[in-house]
């Protein structure tokens, strides 16, 4: 039995078809990204693997109980894409964000205990902002705001991290920054991530394994050792043009 189990899972927003018979197998310490076009099913695909939309048809297993009948969801930390239009004129101090990520643990109105703030520090110092704690999070960079987000997240001390676009909106070195801190927590912690990007060749080095998406369905010759021209051509409907090429379980530039 794998880690994660994605059975033959279909979804139809209303009458349009979105994902059509996916079955996957995750395992416990992989680092997967899926990427594809614009409107491939990505997003949608994540939601019900975390349990927020039910699919019309197939399920989703985690070590062999279906998502829907889990109750205590904080072993799955699911950073989605739209915690980038979060609205940061609320006036809410980076801790008091972070702790939002205890609220699936410990319900929504209860008072934090001690030993809940101490893990809102703990999550703060994994992605290296606790001393911004007490800061408004209206007075953060780009790329602070989406570590305080990873921090929400990893409150919960998740098995599991899902990111939808995590780089989107940032520059080159937080994006490095925040790799390097994906791979501390996949290393180090132990935690397994699938990452949804469009960012294919940075990804590509950085994963154990890659699922493309196209048109609602996974496309099976998209390992990243079969990541040709003509293959991603295919996938995204437009001419790709690649600068580098893997070959003996290493990329290298053309
Ligand atoms: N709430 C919704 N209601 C109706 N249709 C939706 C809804 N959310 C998404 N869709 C449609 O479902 C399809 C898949 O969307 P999804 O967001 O899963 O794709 P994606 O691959 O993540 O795209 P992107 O790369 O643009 O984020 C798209 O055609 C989209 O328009």
């Amino acid at each position: 039995m794998s880690f994660i189990e994605v059975k033959n899972v279909s979804f139809s927003y209303e009458k349009k078809n979105v994902l059509d018979n996916i079955s996957l197998n995750i395992e416990k310490g992989e680092f997967i990204g899926i990427i594809g076009p614009n409107g491939s099913g990505k997003s949608t695909l994540v939601n019900i693997m975390v349990g927020n939309l039910k699919p019309s048809y197939g399920e989703v297993l985690y070590d062999g109980r279906g998502i829907l009948e889990i109750k205590d969801k904080s072993f799955i930390g699911y950073v989605p894409q739209k915690s980038y239009s979060f609205n940061t004129s609320f006036p809410a101090s980076v801790k008091e964000v972070v702790s939002m990520g205890l609220y699936s643990k410990i319900g929504l109105f209860k008072r934090l205990s001690k030993n809940h703030w101490n893990e809102v520090i703990e999550a703060l110092e994994i992605v290296d902002m606790s001393e911004y704690k007490d800061r408004l999070i209206g007075m953060l960079s780009g790329g602070q705001l989406q570590r305080i987000f990873i921090a929400r997240a990893l409150v919960s001390k998740p098995d599991i991290l899902f990111l939808d676009e995590p780089t989107t909106g940032i520059d080159i070195k937080s994006e490095k920054t925040l790799y390097e801190l994906l791979d501390k927590l996949n290393k180090q912690k132990k935690i397994t991530i699938i990452m949804i990007t469009h960012n294919i060749w940075t990804i590509t080095e950085k994963v154990s394994r890659i699922i493309c998406m196209s048109e609602g369905k996974v496309n099976e010759r998209c390992e990243a050792i079969n990541l040709t021209e003509s293959n991603l051509t295919g996938i995204y409907g437009y001419p790709i043009k690649m600068t580098k090429h893997y070959h003996n379980n290493n990329w290298s530039e053309e």
